[in-house]
């Protein structure tokens, strides 16, 4: 009996290797709820560096730019009083020289530290500062211009999918090219519920794209996360927070300290236990053999 099996080239970002049969590349996502402060930005890389991620990664707009048109007028109640929806975007952006502590913090921690860029300038940003990666969120999968301007770092980068067409999806692959691609398997329901999750996409990317396939993950707990693993993820993102009932919009559907640490414990235990597929006798089962088997072949 034959099989063919086609290889997958991993993805290194800086030392990480993201591939099937290595350390699955945990990202912590601290997105925007930090809220505008530097201080809870670097306790959720403290929250990253205790529960043993890779990565925290943030979003980084241009907010002129990156707000659609029609939303920027509304009115939004903040902690900071009412102001319009523009302004809040300006109030959660980092500038170069706290993205500049930010990083470097991370790096003082053994954490990548990078960001998904929502517009082009966002683009020229971390490359100023020297982001390993960047990342396509799935909101921007349809922003050609965005993809181009990616694919012109150089740099590896992963690719989320959720929000899109399958159609959406091959234009940005062709637009991102595959050599130095990772892929996200994501729907953009928040919180997500199960029958959303659809994580048999996992494989289904791997098989159309040919390129290492992780997990960026917005439901509530573990589970969902942990079967991605198991189907082959390669990296898994999850929102991360301080206290869920924070304010922010995507708090909610956030991992507190002691979740995202039993989360890593467990894709730590995961990894071990996938093996290679080849059927072997283990040493452990020697004793129980010898003990339980009546007829030798
Ligand atoms: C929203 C983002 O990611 P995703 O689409 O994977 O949820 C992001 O990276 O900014």
């Amino acid at each position: 009996m034959t099989s063919v099996t086609t290889e997958i080239k991993p993805v290194a970002i800086g030392e990480s290797l993201l591939g099937a049969g290595q350390q699955v590349y945990v990202i912590g996502e601290i997105g925007i709820n930090h809220n505008g402060d530097i201080e809870i930005a670097k306790q959720l890389i403290d929250v990253s560096a205790e529960a043993g991620a890779n990565a925290v990664k943030f979003q980084k707009r241009t907010p002129e730019i990156s707000t659609p048109t029609d939303m920027r007028d509304k009115i939004r109640s903040t902690p900071w009083g009412d102001m319009t929806y523009l302004d809040y975007r300006y109030r959660v952006e980092f500038d170069q020289a706290q993205y500049k502590e930010l990083i470097s913090y991370a790096a003082s921690k053994g954490l990548h530290a990078f960001a998904s860029p929502w517009d082009v300038p966002s683009v020229e940003f971390m490359e100023e500062q020297g982001a390993v990666t960047h990342k396509v969120a799935s909101a921007s999968v349809t922003d050609i211009d965005l993809l181009k301007a990616l694919a012109q770092t150089g740099k590896p980068i992963i690719l989320s999918t959720g929000m899109s067409t399958i159609e959406q999806i091959d234009k940005a692959v062709e637009t991102l090219g595959t050599s130095n691609l990772v892929m996200m398997h994501a729907t953009s329901t928040y919180p997500l519920p199960p029958e959303e999750a659809n994580l048999r996409m996992i494989e289904t990317l791997r098989d159309r794209y040919q390129v290492p396939v992780g997990y960026s993950g917005h439901e509530r707990g573990l589970q969902i996360s942990l079967a991605a693993v198991a189907l082959g993820a390669v990296t898994v993102e999850r929102h991360i927070t301080l206290d869920r009932t924070m304010w922010g919009s995507d708090q909610a559907s956030s991992l507190e300290p002691k979740g995202f640490e039993s989360l890593i414990r467990d894709i730590r235990i995961l990894e071990q236990a996938m093996g290679d597929g080849v059927k072997k006798v283990f040493p452990g089962e020697l004793a129980p053999l010898s003990r339980l088997r009546r007829v030798d072949a």
